[in-house]
């Protein structure tokens, strides 16, 4: 049986006579991973930290594995792990020391910390490079090293606050192989924020947070389902035949350059109107809808519409 392991009900926060967040609710299963998106200012921030501990809501209840956020922060500290965006490790400390002093602060078992450290360190391939300096490794290594530090007391959560942000496409990819990795091997659950919707389009869930409310909250596919459309373009020999054909039909049509657009509704009667016009047939794309879509149809604006610094 599927249980959630984080609970948010009627969440509402104010700075001052803002409201940044407005009786937000919403449930993650545990394992599961939930991809929490927005625009820059819908209250993402807001919700995490509060979530993590560092800033305390208005109103409202938030569980992380049953602990309340504003009354037992530090049984929650210990159920999370946190992956910020600006990196926080000690750059002057080696990459076992900085897991090291994360296991004291955390209060893991000394006779378990050897153990848990060469564990994560495998599992995000960083074995050999225990003993280097932070400050010497790539960017993308070093987003390793915060990945296994935020595992070492073995959290039941993981919150990766856009975790691949100002990394490139290549280190990106690699990144989030480990996340999933993860997320199988270790059946954590996993709270990600993101600029990156193909990242989002992976998890299991995607909720899109605007003006301080949730919006929506379902699966990538039932998202694309609901708020996108699957769009065909067509290219024929014989233009006015392919017209009439379209109209006796009745599927509405736009033409640019010199191909027909229409919408496809219905995939039973887009093969039918396609074995009508097949003699004619040149060419024929279908285009499904992205999250992309959904996240523009549902807020007005791209994802990365000034959400990437760089
Ligand atoms: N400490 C604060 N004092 C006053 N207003 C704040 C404070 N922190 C955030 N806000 C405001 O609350 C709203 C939500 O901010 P929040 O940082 O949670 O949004 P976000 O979705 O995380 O945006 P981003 O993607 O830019 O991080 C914004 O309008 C912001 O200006």
């Amino acid at each position: 049986m599927m249980s959630a392991i984080i609970v948010v009900k009627d969440f509402s926060k104010w700075y001052g006579d803002y409201q940044a967040v407005e009786k937000v609710s919403f449930e993650v299963e545990e394992g599961s991973s939930f991809a929490f998106l927005g625009p820059n200012g819908a209250g993402k921030s807001t919700t995490i930290n509060t979530l993590c501990t560092m800033i305390d809501k208005t109103s409202g209840t938030l569980l992380i594995d049953g602990k309340d956020v504003s009354t037992q922060k530090n049984a929650v500290r210990k159920a999370i792990g946190i992956v910020f965006q600006e990196p926080t490790l000690d750059q002057k400390m080696t990459v076992q020391e900085n897991l090291y002093s994360h296991c004291i602060f955390y209060g893991v078992p000394r006779d378990e910390i050897n153990g848990r450290t060469d564990e994560l360190l495998r599992l995000m391939d960083l074995i050999e490079w225990r003993g280097q300096f932070v400050s010497t490794l790539s960017g993308g290594m070093k987003r390793r090293v915060e990945i296994a530090r935020a595992l070492i007391h073995y959290p039941k959560v993981l919150f990766l606050d856009e975790p691949t942000t100002g990394l490139d496409p290549q280190t990106r990819n690699r990144i989030w192989e480990y996340i999933m990795k993860l997320q199988k091997e270790k059946d954590i659950t996993i709270f990600l924020t993101t600029h990156y919707i193909e990242e989002a389009e992976v998890c299991d869930r995607v909720a899109i947070m605007d003006n301080g409310k949730i919006v929506v909250n379902d699966t990538p596919q039932a998202l694309k389902g609901k708020y996108t459309k699957t769009r065909s373009r067509l290219r024929v020999k014989d233009n006015r035949k392919a017209e009439i054909i379209l109209l006796q039909q009745e599927v509405a049509y736009a033409k640019k350059n010199g191909d027909f657009h229409i919408e496809v509704r219905d995939m039973a009667n887009f093969i039918e109107l396609i074995q009508l016009l097949k003699e004619d047939i040149l060419d024929v794309e279908i285009m499904k809808g992205t999250l992309n879509d959904v996240f523009l149809e549902i807020t007005g604006k791209q994802i990365r519409e000034g959400g990437d610094a760089r």
